[in-house]
């Protein structure tokens, strides 16, 4: 597995966890200025666990580095010519027998080794941040660190009594302490965090939504009915958390049905969800909850977190929050069903999107995070990974375990995110942090989508950190994108964090703004781009149209078909566009280095989102299997394609669908 992908199976994380109580399967590296030796690589847990990121760092030609085992089990490397002379900093890492590598953590201004990272306590579901590292490898990190909050955090058990309090009004139900009281089902907004309760965990402060005992057996924690049910609470209050149930039954009256495993998580599994009355389907998260089990408890905190933020949320560019529900072994959230999976599969299935793609789907990543910033709320975990794409080619922004409100202080200290595609600042840890890591993450974003891997990723873990904290480079931007393209990407990626331009003014950079552009643009390289129909059958080769945009020469310059004519690409074979339907495991588990030629699978690839969207909008063809045939006498209809590419900002009104 590559470290930039680094998803670590949660075996493995349960392993490394298990092997040491403080440490020995989570390496600690301390960098500091000044001993030279380019010397890396070193395992820990064990001989077998080797920590790749560490060997990665030789080649970093910046940094010298030397290397060094502490008592713990940790790896001290240091480096000769950080610029911050008189600074060391400590990265924790997870690394296993198994040979994969995890990142759970650091504490950049202590310099000491911290172990699993725990959460700190809470002061609102808002203002608090529980999100923890759960040594989930090299992709989501996070490390909170404040002294009392250490304190207690280091201590599970401290921590969980700090968390919790019984209900002073002698009801016997344990309940969010009083900081973070949510106020009851079916309010939202900042007052309205609501968080789920498992009785088995009576340590862990959740709360029963419905302000009722418990059954004894299990909760009913708003379950949530299925969206557009004329029964459904939800309907009338969208993105509310709901408890649809009869309050009498709980749980076993869920409407929705658990179906195919649609991806893996930090924190458990996503299934599809069907309801056989409605016919509707969500996506479920679904968490195991192992009462005794650190894990599960961490899980259930972010997960909770995530519910907390997702349900104030509603933007057409952010993943709904249907509601959630407490079994006896599994908490459930349930989401938007988002089909066309992440910009990540999307990439690891088809490759490097083409300018235009890019350029949608920025717009809308953007008006998410417009949304989300206008709301003083991070999500600090803005990667393709998390970034999901519905069929008609409409983005939603996903996974808020990372996500936090800002409150007026504005600025965050903790470390948290995915190192590739983590803004300086926050590597470096000095003066904190704020929304401007979103803007970072997104120009780290959009490189991937233009070639289909982060940044820095000719640098493992360690060496990519280095890069992105000590050094003055940004990522490369490849030369075949437009000047606007370009332009965009290096504004996102300031290392001056206020230098950054906002969600806000980014969506008037011409990048983004210039909309006649985009649509003629799509016209042509869309379905280039995405040749196949909605059955997973090529469209014929033929391309009728085509872009008339001067000032993004090198679309169609790109990959293979450089050079080539439109006429000689489209009476190509099909199966020569292999490459770009390269077919890899939908798991995060999965290695973008599987991108060998035993790896190409032609013509297994589900339709691609974007190529729909085309397909709907009316660009190139009807939605009711004419997709295929050209219609070189089509005329664009202008009012579909300025409201498709109507810019969503906080200003505009929130739209809220019936679920
Ligand atoms: N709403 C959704 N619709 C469709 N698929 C989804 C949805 N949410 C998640 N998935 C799938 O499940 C996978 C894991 O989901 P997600 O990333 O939210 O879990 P997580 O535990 O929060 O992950 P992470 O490890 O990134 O924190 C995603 O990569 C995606 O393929």
């Amino acid at each position: 597995m590559p470290a930039w992908w680094g998803k670590k199976s949660n075996k493995n994380k349960e392993e490394s966890q298990n092997r040491s109580p403080r440490g020995t399967s989570i390496g600690v590296i301390k960098l500091s200025p000044n001993k030279p030796d380019a010397t890396a690589g070193f395992s820990c847990g064990g001989a077998a666990g080797k920590m790749k990121v560490a060997a990665a760092a030789a080649d970093d030609k910046n940094n010298n580095y030397s290397k060094s085992f502490d008592g713990g089990g940790g790896l001290v490397l240091t480096t000769s010519n950080s610029p911050r002379a008189s600074r060391e900093f400590s990265v924790v890492v997870g690394c296993s027998g198994g040979g994969s590598s995890g990142f759970s953590g650091l504490d950049s201004d202590s310099g000491e080794k911290i172990g699993i990272p725990l959460p700190t306590p809470s002061i609102s579901p808002m203002q608090s941040d529980h999100v923890v590292g759960l040594g989930s490898g090299w992709h989501s990190v996070s490390s909170d660190s404040s002294s009392e909050d250490n304190q207690i955090a280091n201590d599970p058990v401290q921590f969980l009594a700090y968390r919790s309090y019984i209900d002073p009004r002698g009801q016997g139900e344990p309940r969010m302490n009083t900081r973070s009281r949510s106020p009851g089902p079916g309010s939202r907004g900042a007052t309205s965090p609501t968080s789920p309760l498992h009785h088995q965990l009576s340590a862990v402060s959740l709360e029963s939504p419905t302000g009722r005992k418990e059954d004894g057996k299990s909760v009913c924690h708003k379950l949530p009915l299925p969206p557009g049910s004329p029964t459904s609470p939800s309907a009338a209050l969208p993105s509310t958390r709901t408890c649809g149930v009869n309050e009498n039954t709980p749980f076993t009256l869920s409407k929705w049905r658990r179906g195919r495993l649609l991806g893996r998580g930090t924190f458990g599994h996503v299934y599809l969800g069907f309801n056989s009355e409605s016919g509707q389907m969500c996506a479920i998260k679904e968490v195991r909850l192992v009462s005794d089990d650190q894990t599960s408890k961490e899980s259930l905190k972010q997960l909770n977190q995530e519910i907390n933020l997702l349900s104030q949320l509603s933007h057409p560019n952010i993943v709904r929050y249907y509601g959630s529900e407490l079994g006896e072994e599994t908490l459930s959230v349930y989401l938007e069903y988002v089909s066309g999976g992440s910009i990540h599969k999307l990439l690891q299935e088809y490759g490097a999107f083409k300018e235009p793609v890019i350029q949608n789907y920025t717009r809308q990543i953007l008006s998410g995070l417009a949304y989300l910033h206008g709301r003083n709320t991070v999500h600090r975990d803005i990667k393709g990974a998390n970034i999901l794409v519905d069929p008609t080619g409409e983005i939603k922004l996903a996974d808020f375990g990372m996500a936090k409100h800002i409150t007026a202080c504005g600025t965050m200290l903790s470390f948290k995110g995915s190192p590739y595609w983590m803004a300086p600042e926050v590597v470096m840890n000095t003066n904190g942090y704020n929304l401007a890591v979103d803007i970072w993450s997104l120009g780290c974003t959009i490189l991937e989508m233009a070639t289909s891997k982060p940044p820095w990723n000719q640098y493992e873990g360690v060496a990519a950190i280095f890069k992105i904290g000590n050094s003055k480079d940004i990522p490369e931007i490849p030369d075949r994108l437009s000047n606007e393209a370009k332009s965009f990407i290096r504004l996102c990626l300031q290392r001056e964090p206020s230098a950054r331009p906002t969600a806000l003014q980014l969506l008037d950079h011409p990048f983004i703004h210039d909309q006649a552009t985009t649509r003629v643009a799509n016209i042509s390289i869309t379905k280039d781009a995405f040749p196949y129909t909605f059955d997973g059958s090529r469209t014929p080769p033929i391309l009728e149209l085509q872009s008339t945009r001067n000032n993004v020469p090198s679309f169609d310059g790109d990959y293979e078909m450089r050079g080539m004519t439109t006429t000689s690409r489209a009476l190509r074979n099909p199966r020569d566009n292999a490459r770009a339907i390269t077919s890899l495991p939908v798991s995060p588990c999965s290695s973008p280095l599987r991108y060998g030629a035993a790896h190409k699978s032609c013509f297994l690839s589900p339709p691609h989102p974007a190529y729909q969207f085309v397909g709907q909008s009316g660009y190139l063809c009807d939605i009711s299997g004419n997709a295929s045939r050209p219609n070189p006498k089509y005329t664009l209809d202008p009012w579909l394609q300025t409201s498709l590419l109507k810019v969503q900002t906080p200003s505009t009104p929130p739209r809220t669908r019936p679920i």
